[in-house]
């Protein structure tokens, strides 16, 4: 049992990752605490996608960032909650509770997360296969021989054309979509089995944002990792995800699988998300407004709170 195992918590079966009534705040002594993650639970099970979405400021990426306890750079604080994790060696920890150096030692071994814009998430002054021999190396302790094999075979599994060639090369060498897969190859190097997605596919066009979508359906198959995808898109959701979760103002207010979220959406922010996408509308309810990001809803009565 690790050290930092929680000998008292528990996972049903088959679950990588609770999170339980999460709260996080900004300015959190000030007498106007920003409450950006509010009473936030799900579970991810393994090999399962989960998605969150919710409009821009919804507490998607706070969310997130938390799950990676990164949000506690940006000045946030976590003020209530936990998130237990079941590591790799059987143990269940909680991450809220650990030193920054225990989850130092964590990020990129037992989850890792992947931003929308890789460029910069890459070193401009460093190769891809340094950057990626790096991570295996802090983590796992090989050599810098047995680490670049490793990278070879990642960035071959992320099907990055003409790999070793590529190993040698700058982040600026690549195209968007390069990068991004390399991204998606650091972040497996040391087969986490979480992968956090935060909008991998927003800066990208159309097609490739399709190829990096396919890869991650791929790569879940290929090695059953658990992905927890946030995006603002319920176009990607239908995509990518086994079960959602939908955000308005730091809350969950629906979550399910997605067939039965698409077919059946019962809050009206849901319908308003779904009608937001062109050829998903025709599935929600015919009176959500059609140009979803216009009106902003209250989570609590579901009632349009403002047109702008
Ligand atoms: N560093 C910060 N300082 C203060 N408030 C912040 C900070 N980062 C985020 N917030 C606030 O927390 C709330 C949630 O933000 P978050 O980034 O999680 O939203 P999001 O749903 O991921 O949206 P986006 O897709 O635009 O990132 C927002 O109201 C945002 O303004």
């Amino acid at each position: 049992m690790s050290v930092q195992s929680v000998a008292t918590a528990s996972l049903p079966d088959g679950v990588i990752l609770s999170v339980e009534n999460l709260e996080v705040c900004f300015a959190a002594g000030a007498a106007n605490p920003m409450r950006a993650v509010r009473g936030v639970s799900f579970q991810i099970g393994r090999g399962e996608t989960l998605a969150l979405v919710g409009e821009s400021g919804s507490g998607k990426s706070v969310t997130a960032m938390t799950v990676m306890r990164l949000t506690e750079y940006d000045g946030a604080k976590i003020t209530g909650g936990r998130i237990l994790m079941r590591l790799k060696d059987g143990g269940i920890t909680d991450l809220t509770q650990l030193s920054e150096k225990r989850v130092e030692a964590l990020r990129g071994f037992e989850f890792s997360i992947v931003f929308q814009d890789p460029m910069s998430s890459l070193n401009p002054v460093f190769t891809i296969g340094d950057q990626i021999s790096e991570v295996v190396m802090r983590h796992q302790g090989k050599s810098a021989r047995e680490a670049r094999a490793i990278a070879l075979n990642v960035l071959k599994l992320v099907r990055v054309p003409d790999a070793a060639r590529r190993l040698d090369q700058y982040a600026h060498q690549l195209s968007g979509g390069m990068r991004q897969r390399v991204m998606i190859a650091m972040a497996l190097a040391c087969r986490p089995s979480l992968m956090i997605l935060d909008e991998p596919t927003t800066a990208l066009d159309v097609t490739i944002q399709a190829q990096i979508l396919d890869l991650v359906r791929a790569l879940q198959r290929e090695i059953g990792m658990s992905v927890l995808f946030i995006t603002h898109d319920m176009g990607v959701v239908a995509e990518i995800a086994d079960r959602v979760c939908v955000m308005l103002k730091g809350e969950i207010v629906e979550s399910g699988p997605v067939n039965q979220i698409f077919a059946a959406p019962r809050h009206r922010y849901t319908r308003a998300l779904i009608s937001a996408v062109p050829r998903l509308g025709s599935m929600a309810d015919k009176d959500a407004p059609e140009k979803f990001p216009l009106v902003i809803y209250d989570a609590e009565t579901a009632e349009p709170e403002a047109a702008l």
